[in-house]
């Protein structure tokens, strides 16, 4: 019998909140047939970076699993928690294909970051073993790219939200409810976050 592998989307960032347009992006990216799940691979703290308005690892990831609740092809991750700093990509997701051999890992990416992906840690590596879905960024043409095997672009639909935006909203005392998942919304303010 044919083996069917999961196509499993990785989704690496600070989530410093995750907000809608996170989400929004890796919901399409599921519903759309591009993989089968999303894991959220929230990206530790860098001990030698002076962040002043960076939460906590283990807040970063409780945000996370509120926004990932009750929707199976969502997963909050600590992976990159337990790895040495810092979590390369390729080292993440050979470690992953270790520890997952039933799945195919497809690096999630914005143009941006596919423009500069060649000074990434050993990119070639990345892009022979694993898969990479590029989405657009503003000021990026996505048409407009010979993409190597393994790389395809996706036109997902983009809402322009950032964390910062988010962060500096909530400490001038808006309430950006809209923004967010209404338990991520109900955590940040039950728990008076970001607010100085
Ligand atoms: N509105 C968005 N739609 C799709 N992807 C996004 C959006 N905002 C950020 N991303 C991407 O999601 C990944 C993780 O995001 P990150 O935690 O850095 O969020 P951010 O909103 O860019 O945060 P910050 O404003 O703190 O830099 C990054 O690769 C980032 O480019
Ligand atoms: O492995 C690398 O060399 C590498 C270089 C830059 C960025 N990344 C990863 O890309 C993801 C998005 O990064 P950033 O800086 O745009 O938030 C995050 O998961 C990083 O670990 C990885």
């Amino acid at each position: 019998m044919e083996e069917t592998r999961i196509k499993t989307g990785i989704f690496g960032g600070s989530f410093n909140p995750i907000h809608l347009g996170h989400l929004a992006l890796a919901n399409y990216l599921c519903e759309y047939g591009e993989v089968n799940e999303v894991w959220f691979l929230v990206s530790p703290l860098n001990p030698f970076k002076v962040h002043q308005d960076l939460l906590k690892d283990e807040l970063r990831l409780q945000l996370v699993q509120a926004a990932v609740e009750g929707y199976p092809r969502f997963k909050a991750s600590d992976f990159e928690f337990h790895l040495p700093r810092p979590s390369y990509t390729i080292h993440t997701l050979d470690k992953l294909a270790r520890q997952y051999p039933d799945r195919d890992f497809y690096l999630i990416i914005g143009a941006d970051n596919w423009a500069a992906f060649d000074r990434w840690k050993s990119p070639e590596e990345i892009l022979q073993k694993h898969y990479v879905l590029i989405y657009p960024r503003p000021g990026y043409d996505l048409g407009a790219l010979t993409l190597p095997p393994r790389v395809k672009a996706v036109h997902t639909p983009l809402l322009e939200i950032s964390s910062t935006f988010i962060r500096t909203a909530i400490r001038e005392g808006k309430d950006m409810r809209y923004f967010l998942h209404p338990e991520v919304d109900r955590l940040i303010k039950e728990l008076h976050l970001y607010r100085k």
